[in-house]
Parts: structure tokens; sequence; C-alpha cells
């Protein structure tokens, strides 16, 4: 469970973030959704440590991790799985190589232990047959997931994923939001997917936080979402024309 205490940020005098509560619960896909230029990507990075907030705590299981010592900070640092917005993966390193590198940056694993890590990550993202190719030679699609068996290769307790549908096509985008629900199911994972993407909100949405100018305007899931007493949100969910399709016909 992640839980973060009235953080806020500014940059250069603006207030980005304004003193935001959430709850993520472990073994649940959590979203934070919004419009552009909200702050969702700036709550993700305070909560993953990579911008540190002006004030407010995010707690990882109780841990407080801004007020941590540097080897509680390394250690949940450890805990944590990134998939990043566009795969990030190394262009000159194999997908089994790309995988790997967690194990070889973090850990003494020994070498057939870590092949035995990856070989496990990579048929559960069902690539163990493509270990070879490089990432140029392979889709959008297979490079997140790749992307995905990475963020899971070091038995990772917390999952951030960061618009991952980006540059995907529906069908694509659909079969990676089933993986990431599937993952953090399987795993008991805390995990949280930042998103504009409102099919993979209705599909895997079990706890939404809604941010709106730096606050959360609203918290709730893919069953209530549309019903939603919140007019921000409502603009925000009806701007989309299947989802306007979606209420009428329900
Ligand atoms: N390092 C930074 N320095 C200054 N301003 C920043 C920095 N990072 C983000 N911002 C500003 O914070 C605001 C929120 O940005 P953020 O990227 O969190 O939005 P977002 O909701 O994730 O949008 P999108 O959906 O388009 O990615 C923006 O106005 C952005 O310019």
């Amino acid at each position: 469970m992640i839980e973060i205490k009235n953080i806020k940020k500014s940059f250069n005098g603006k207030e980005i973030l304004k003193g935001i509560n959430a709850t993520f619960e472990q073994g649940r896909t959590n979203m934070i959704i919004g419009a552009s230029g909200t702050g969702k990507s700036v709550l993700l990075k305070c909560i993953v440590g990579l911008i540190e907030p002006d004030e407010g705590a995010v707690e990882f299981n109780g841990r407080n991790f801004y007020k941590s010592d540097r080897e509680t900070k390394k250690q949940i640092r450890r805990e944590i799985g990134m998939l990043f917005q566009g795969g990030a993966l190394f262009d000159s390193k194999t997908v089994a190589e790309n995988v790997r590198f967690p194990l070889d940056m973090l850990t003494t694993m020994p070498l057939d232990e870590k092949l035995d890590r990856v070989n496990t990550c990579l048929k559960r993202v069902g690539l163990d047959h493509a270990m070879e190719r490089m990432p140029s030679e392979i889709s959008g699609g297979m490079q997140k997931r790749v992307g995905i068996a990475r963020a899971i290769v070091m038995n990772s307790q917390y999952l951030f994923c960061d618009e991952p549908n980006s540059g995907l096509d529906p069908n694509t985008s659909l079969m990676i939001d089933n993986l990431i629900h599937e993952i953090t199911h399987e795993y008991n994972l805390t995990t949280i997917v930042v998103s504009h993407d409102m099919n993979s909100v209705m599909e895997i949405g079990e706890y939404i936080m809604f941010m709106h100018e730096g606050h959360k305007l609203w918290e709730g899931n893919n069953d209530n979402i549309l019903d939603a007493d919140c007019p921000e949100l409502q603009k925000f969910l009806f701007s989309n024309k299947l989802v306007r399709k979606f209420k009428e016909e329900h």
C-alpha cells in the first residue's frame, strides 16, 4: 500500500500540486487521471522519488520515503518497478539484456539465477521467444511488454506506469492494460497507472483518482465514475465520444 499525505509542489513560484492525499491499495490497479498539465506526472515523480515534494509524505507500507535513511530509501527503490512512457529500452541491448539490466545494476545475483528470472518474466509477458531480438526489431506493443518484464524482474512490490498506452493501437492498448491488471493481481502489487485513456480507465480502474489543476477532485472506481457528482470530471469524461455514447445507452 502507498499512502500520500498532503503532497505540495511548486515550480518557480507556481503551485502545481496543492495538497494531495490518497491511498493506493495493494493488489489493485490504481489510476491517476486528469487533463493535460494538471500535475499527474509531477505527482507520480514525487511518489517514485524523482522529484522531492515541498511538503507532505509518501509512505510505502508505512515507510515514509523522504524521512527514511539512505539504506531504507535504497531498499524502497529496489521494490519499485517503473514502466516509462516510451518504453525506454536500450537500443543497443537485446530484449533479454534489457530485462536483465536492473539485476546487473542492483544485485549480486549469480548469472544463472539472473537468466532464470529474465526467462520467467519474459515468459510471463509472452516474449520468451524474442529474447535475442533487438528493440528495433519488435513492435511498440512488444516493447511495452519488455518494459513490463523489466519492471517486475526485481520482484517489485510497486509498479508505476506512465501512460502505458501512448502510441499503441486500441487492441494492443487493451492487451497491455490487461497484462498490467493481471500482473497486479497475480503478484499482489501496488500498481499506479497514469493515463488519459478512457478505455483503460473503464477497463482496469479499480481505484481512480481524478486530478484537476493540482487538486484531487474525485476518487472512485470504474463502476461509479460515470455517475460521479463532480462537474469537472463529467466535463473531462464526456469530452470523449465513446463515453458519451456508453452513458446514453446505459
Ligand atoms: N521540472 C519542472 N519544472 C517546471 N515546471 C514543471 C516541471 N515539471 C512539470 N512542470 C509543470 O507542471 C505542470 C504539470 O505538469 P505534468 O507533466 O505533471 O502534467 P500532466 O498532468 O502529467 O500532463 P500530461 O497529461 O500532458 O502529461 C505543467 O504546467 C508543467 O509545465
